[in-house]
């Protein structure tokens, strides 16, 4: 590994190596969309390489899709892979039970077809996102473009009634114009503060006509890889029902593979 990575880029890319390991030969993987996933999709590249590994990836996000085929991975819809073996993506935020805020790239909705539609999801990310109660990270929305104003406004005034701190509904905006979804829709950023209830929050807002879907991820992850600065990794497991952390020294140079 480069020493000239800052320890935000150690922390997401060694949690990006250690979870590529979990591909094995013939799986369909989705793949993640995000500065943590584009790691992924390196390294698993790399595992093709090298290995020669056929496997193939779904990605979430156009972008990621480009990012799959330079990495020289081979691609497929998630309607011709059917369902997948394993999803790999990043996170904005995590709690203990591994309920996930995503979306911060606005690739939200695909990402949890995908993730939805896998054996087991694992998340990659650096340990900031781990947070004692979700919300502090604002909750995106997709919304589509008929009646966007409208859709805002109703779903503000159904916050009003949440366990939430907050309620500012803010539209999401690149170069002063509403940012686009690979879908086509747009995105409203939730400033929420803390979330009190995410399970009764995803089913309020997925009510609201107009709203496609939520970043609440709840019951889809399975395993959070977590890596620090400094090389060490924690791992959070929740695929035999059960709440495991190891903490794995891996040091920045260290040939990580070798300790799974
Ligand atoms: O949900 C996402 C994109 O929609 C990303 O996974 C999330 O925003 C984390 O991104 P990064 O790895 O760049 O911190």
């Amino acid at each position: 590994m480069s020493a000239e990575l800052s320890p935000i880029d150690t922390a997401k890319s060694i949690a990006a190596k250690y979870a590529v390991q979990f591909v094995e030969d013939g799986m369909r993987v989705g793949l993640g969309t995000g500065s943590t996933s584009a790691w992924m999709v390196r390294y698993l590249g790399e595992r093709v390489q090298q290995e020669g590994l056929n496997i193939v990836g779904v990605p979430t996000s156009r972008r990621t899709a480009v990012l799959a085929q330079e990495a020289g991975l081979r691609i497929a819809t998630l309607d011709e892979a059917k369902w997948l073996d394993i999803t790999i993506d990043g996170t904005d935020e995590y709690d203990a039970e591994l309920t996930l805020i995503k979306g911060g790239g606005g690739a939200l909705l695909h990402e949890k077809i995908v993730a939805s539609a896998s054996d087991r999801m694992i998340v990659i990310a650096d340990h900031s996102k781990s947070v004692a109660h979700l919300g502090a990270f604002p909750l995106p929305i997709e919304v589509i473009p008929f009646g966007l104003q409208t859709t805002r406004a109703m779903v503000e005034a159904m916050l009003d009634g949440m366990d939430v701190l907050g309620w500012e509904a803010v539209l999401r905006t690149i170069d002063d114009q509403p940012f686009v979804t690979d879908q086509g829709n747009h995105i409203i950023d939730l400033h929420l503060k803390r979330i009190g209830d995410p399970r009764h929050l995803a089913l309020a807002l997925n009510q609201v006509p107009g709203v496609v879907e939520n970043g609440l991820f709840i019951d889809i992850c399975d395993m959070v890889i977590s890596g620090h600065g400094d090389g060490r990794i924690e791992v959070t497991d929740l695929s035999d029902g059960t709440l495991k952390e190891v903490q794995v020294d891996v040091g920045q140079d260290a040939n990580i593979f070798a300790d799974i």
